[in-house]
């Protein structure tokens, strides 16, 4: 449901996606590992619409991502580096904003439900711009869920989560999976995508090198590729 065909993205002289192709299934869950600057995040970011490509097709649900911008990226959840809120509204108030902004009434009781979650409670009038970054990340996770998406586009998520934010994380993770949303994962952590994925995209160079489904009689063998490719100064456990 997820169809890339021949996508390529140039920046100036530089060629960071070379002739992607992939097809991903409803309720695939993906790992996309690979060294740094392979070209991960611009997968993620061409996928959610943030970023045109330079040239190729992408289909999402049977349509065309560059003819329906609109209705496919309100099926989409993106929790990225950049924390897309709003400084001087409290959490209920970004939450609301951007079920809005996706085109969604959402209840405040449910609203409001996410924030405890996400464990906010205490602080679910209070603005942002007073919050720690471990609170920020947290909300981020509630903003990217809010609008109960079909697809979700992580981007490094467990990266600097304090071990409490990643169990939250993964838990809504693992309920997304129940009900059959596909998710992409950009992870560095190979432990967090054996764990969770069910196939693993290998990147380098802005290709895709290999593409295989997780299974215990393959684990030993991956972190024996990555860190062929990656080296062991990358690794992350
Ligand atoms: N807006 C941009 N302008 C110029 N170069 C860019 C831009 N965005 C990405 N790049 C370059 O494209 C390459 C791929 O970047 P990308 O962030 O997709 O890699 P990545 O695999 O996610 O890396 P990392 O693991 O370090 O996050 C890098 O060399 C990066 O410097």
């Amino acid at each position: 449901m997820i169809v890339i065909e021949g996508i390529n993205k140039t920046i100036g002289e530089k060629a960071i996606l070379r002739n992607i192709n992939l097809q991903i299934k409803q309720g695939e869950t993906i790992g996309l590992i690979g060294p740094n600057g392979a070209g991960k995040s611009t997968v993620l970011n061409i996928i959610s619409g943030l970023m045109k490509p330079s040239s190729g097709r992408i289909k999402i649900f049977g349509k065309q991502l560059k003819e329906h911008p609109l209705e496919i990226k309100n099926k989409i959840g993106f929790l990225s580096h950049d924390s897309f809120l709003y400084d001087h509204f409290s959490p209920l108030e970004n939450l609301k904003f951007f079920a809005k902004l996706y085109g969604f009434e959402v209840e405040e009781r449910k609203v409001k439900g996410l924030i405890r979650e996400v464990g906010l409670a205490y602080f679910m009038h209070e603005p942002v711009r007073s919050f720690s970054r471990g609170m920020i990340q947290r909300l981020n996770i509630a903003r990217a869920l809010i609008h109960d998406p079909d697809i979700l586009l992580l981007d490094e998520p467990h990266t600097s989560l304090d071990q409490q934010a990643i169990q939250i994380l993964n838990r809504f993770i693992s309920k997304m999976k129940k009900r059959g949303a596909t998710i992409i994962m950009v992870t560095h952590d190979l432990k967090e995508a054996f764990h969770l994925c069910d196939r693993i995209l290998f990147m380098k160079d802005g290709t895709i090198i290999d593409d295989f489904p997780v299974s215990e009689q393959k684990v030993n063998l991956i972190f024996e590729k990555y860190f062929a490719q990656v080296g062991s100064d990358e690794k992350n456990f």
